[in-house]
């Protein structure tokens, strides 16, 4: 067994051939209706190696005045996001062990150069729900530790059709990609990776009136 933080789970191969085929579909919408951007750096506006877009009632989003934020509208078109898609909305049910649904999902498309740095995920109010990821195309080595920066840290390969869950006492942990491996999955005909992330940022109203 390996010493992962508590609610840190890794399914690998949660998504069959098909199912992977289909949410390709479903993402291809999704771009058509928001289409990727280079993202910046908050103050140095240095530009990240991943492209984003968004989809749910509210996009994750960052650039150089501003820096990491939420908001309900895409920042280079100006137009909502489109919907989440069902077969996420239904992967987010079956893993997610929460009572909320998810607002925002990041679409993260990886070049055979891309990768992100060790960081948390904590723009989000609500840090009771998890953060559900599903992996399409190439392999990526995904690092993971505690969190606090200098944790130790593990790495390990996330495939195609793979679903890993930040929750409990690992929702904060600091996590990243480290590298893409160029043609491990025909599932994308261009190649590269999509990593979809599902948060909740909103506490419910329920919560806010509950003494
Ligand atoms: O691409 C991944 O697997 C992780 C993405 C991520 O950590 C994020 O978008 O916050
Ligand atoms: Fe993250």
């Amino acid at each position: 067994m390996k010493a992962f933080p508590d609610g840190f789970r890794h399914l690998p191969a949660y998504l069959d051939i098909e199912q992977q085929r289909a949410l390709v579909e479903d993402i291809r919408a999704v771009v058509l209706a928001a289409p990727l951007y280079i993202p910046e750096m908050p103050r140095t506006g240095k530009p990240m190696s991943v492209r984003m877009t968004n989809c749910g009632t509210l996009g994750w989003v960052t650039d150089r005045e501003r820096g990491y934020r939420y908001q309900t509208t895409h920042p280079v078109t100006g137009t909502p996001w489109p919907p989440i898609p069902q077969q996420l909305m239904t992967i987010w049910r079956e893993v997610a062990d929460a009572d909320v649904e998810p607002e925002a999902c990041l679409v993260n498309f990886y070049d055979d150069t891309a990768r992100m740095g060790l960081h948390q995920d904590k723009d989000e109010q609500d840090l009771s729900a998890p953060v559900v990821s599903v992996s399409l195309g190439d392999t990526c080595l995904f690092r993971i530790g505690g969190t606090a920066r200098n944790d130790p840290t593990q790495s390990f390969r996330l495939n195609s059709g793979d679903v890993v869950v930040l929750g409990g006492r690992s929702r904060l942990a600091f996590h990243g990609v480290d590298r893409i491996f160029p043609g491990t999955s025909p599932l994308l005909k261009n190649g590269g990776r999509i990593n979809l992330t599902m948060r909740r940022v909103n506490r419910t109203a329920q919560a806010e009136t509950l003494p």
